[in-house]
C-alpha cells in the first residue's frame, strides 16, 4: 500500500452492496477495507454470512458506533436500507469521517419529495445540501474534496448515462420520453421474500412498480436539472430472471434531423476521456452480459426517420456501476484519484 492509502468501513457488509465493495476493494491500490459493520451480526465473523470471503476477508462484524469507526476508518460506504443514512450520514459526518451512501437517502434534495416516494422520513436539509449526487461521468468534478456523495441508484445510472447528453443538447424532446427496463433480482438485495422467491420469478418476466418507482424522481430531478425546465417522464421495470445487470431502453421524439451516426458522434464526444461509458457502433446494441462484473455502461442508438424517434438502450451491471463500482469510482474522484483506480476490471463473459 503506498502513503496515500485510506481505511475503509462498511456498513451493511452483510449484503450485497456491501459484498461487492469488498470483492472491489481488495484490489484497489489506495484503499483498503479497515472494518465491517453490521445492525445484527456483530460479534460473527463476516466468512459466517458470505462463505465466499473465507480466508480472503476475515474481520469480525462490529455494532456501529460512529467513534468506534472513526477510530478505525477514514471513509464510510454506507450499503444500508432506506432509512439508515438519513440518521446515521450526519453523526458520521461528525466525527470528521468522508461518507459514500449507496441508498436513495441522500440523492433527493426536496425532502417531501423522498417522504412521498420512499414513504420515509427525509434526512435532514443540511446534510441533503451537502451531499453531491455522485454521477460520475457527469457531476465527477464536484465531488472532489466533499465529505458527502450521494451514489446513484442502479436504474439512474444506466438511464440518466443514456438521455442526458440528447436532452442537454436539446436533441430530443424530454417530455416524449419513455423508459423500459429490465434488471437481474440481486437488485433487491440478499433479504428473501416472494417478490424475488425462485419459484416465482424463473422463467417468467414481470413489470413492478409501474408510475410508482422510487427512481422515478430521481431520473425526473437530474432531466429537469438538464434540461432546464421540469421534465415528467413514463418508467417502467421489469424483474428479469438473471442475478446481475440492467437494460434500460429509452425512447424519445428526436428534434429536427439527427441519423443514428449523429447520436453516436455526439456521445462519443460527450463521454471523451471517460473511462467507464462505451459507445456502441453502427446501430449495434449493447447487453448485460457484456458489461456484468465490470464498472462499464455500454450505449447504443437507434434513430429512426420513419417515426421520428430515437431508441438509446444503455447496459450495466446492478451491483457494480450501479452501485459499489460508482461508489469506489466516487471515492477516487472525492480524493483526487484516477478515477478508474481499482476498477479496470474486464466483463465476465460469457
Ligand atoms: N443491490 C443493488 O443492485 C443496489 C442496491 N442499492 C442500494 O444499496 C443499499 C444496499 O443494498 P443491498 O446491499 O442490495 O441490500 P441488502 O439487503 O443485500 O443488504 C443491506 C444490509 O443492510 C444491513 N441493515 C439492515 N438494517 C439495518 C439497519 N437498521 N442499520 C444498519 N444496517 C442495516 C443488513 O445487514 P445487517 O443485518 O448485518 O446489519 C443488510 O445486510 C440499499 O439502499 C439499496 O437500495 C443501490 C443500487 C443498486
Ligand atoms: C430488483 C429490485 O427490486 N430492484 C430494486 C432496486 C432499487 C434500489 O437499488 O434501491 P435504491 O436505489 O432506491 O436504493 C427496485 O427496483 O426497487
Amino acid at each position: 500500500m503506498s502513503s496515500d492509502t485510506i481505511k475503509a468501513a462498511i456498513v451493511g457488509a452483510t449484503g450485497y452492496g456491501g459484498a461487492e465493495l469488498i470483492r472491489l476493494l481488495q484490489a484497489h491500490p489506495h484503499a483498503e477495507v479497515s472494518c465491517v459493520l453490521s445492525s445484527s451480526n456483530s460479534g460473527t465473523p463476516l466468512s459466517e454470512s458470505f462463505a465466499h470471503l473465507t480466508n480472503i476477508m476475515d474481520l469480525e462484524l462490529e455494532a456501529i458506533e460512529p467513534a468506534a469507526i472513526k477510530a478505525k476508518a477514514d471513509v464510510v460506504f454506507l450499503a444500508t436500507p432506506a432509512g439508515v443514512s438519513a440518521e446515521l450520514t450526519p453523526k458520521l459526518l461528525e466525527q470528521g469521517l468522508k461518507v459514500i451512501d449507496l441508498s436513495g437517502d441522500l440523492r433527493l434534495k426536496d425532502g417531501a419529495l423522498y417522504e412521498k416516494w420512499y414513504k420515509r422520513a427525509p434526512a435532514s436539509a443540511e446534510v441533503l445540501e451537502q451531499a453531491v449526487y455522485g454521477l460520475s461521468e457527469v457531476y465527477g468534478e464536484a465531488a472532489a474534496g466533499r465529505s458527502a456523495i450521494s451514489n446513484p441508484g442502479c436504474f439512474p445510472t444506466a438511464t440518466l448515462l443514456g438521455l442526458i447528453p440528447a436532452v442537454k443538447e436539446g436533441w430530443i424532446d424530454p417530455s416524449t420520453i419513455i423508459i423500459d427496463a429490465k434488471t437481474g433480482v440481486s437488485g433487491a438485495g440478499r433479504g428473501t421474500g416472494l417478490g424475488t422467491h425462485y419459484g416465482e420469478i424463473n422463467e417468467s418476466v414481470k413489470a413492478y412498480k409501474v408510475n410508482a418507482h422510487q427512481h422515478i424522481p430521481e431520473i425526473e430531478q437530474v432531466l429537469g436539472e438538464t434540461a432546464g425546465r421540469e421534465v415528467v417522464i413514463t418508467f417502467t421495470t421489469h424483474l428479469i430472471p438473471m442475478t446481475r445487470g440492467i437494460l434500460s431502453t429509452m425512447y424519445a421524439s428526436v428534434s429536427g434531423s439527427k441519423s443514428t451516426q449523429d447520436f453516436i458522434e455526439l456521445y462519443e464526444s460527450f463521454y471523451k476521456g471517460r473511462p467507464f461509458v462505451r459507445i456502441r457502433k453502427n446501430g449495434t446494441m449493447p447487453a448485460t452480459k457484456e458489461v456484468a462484473g465490470s464498472n462499464y455502461c455500454d450505449i447504443g442508438f437507434s434513430a429512426d426517420e420513419r417515426t421520428g424517434r430515437v431508441t438509446i438502450v444503455s447496459a450495466i451491471d446492478n451491483m457494480v456501476k450501479g452501485a459499489a463500482g460508482q461508489a469506489i469510482q466516487n471515492l477516487n474522484l472525492m480524493m483526487g484519484w484516477d478515477e478508474a483506480a481499482g476498477l479496470n476490471f474486464i466483463p465476465m463473459y460469457p
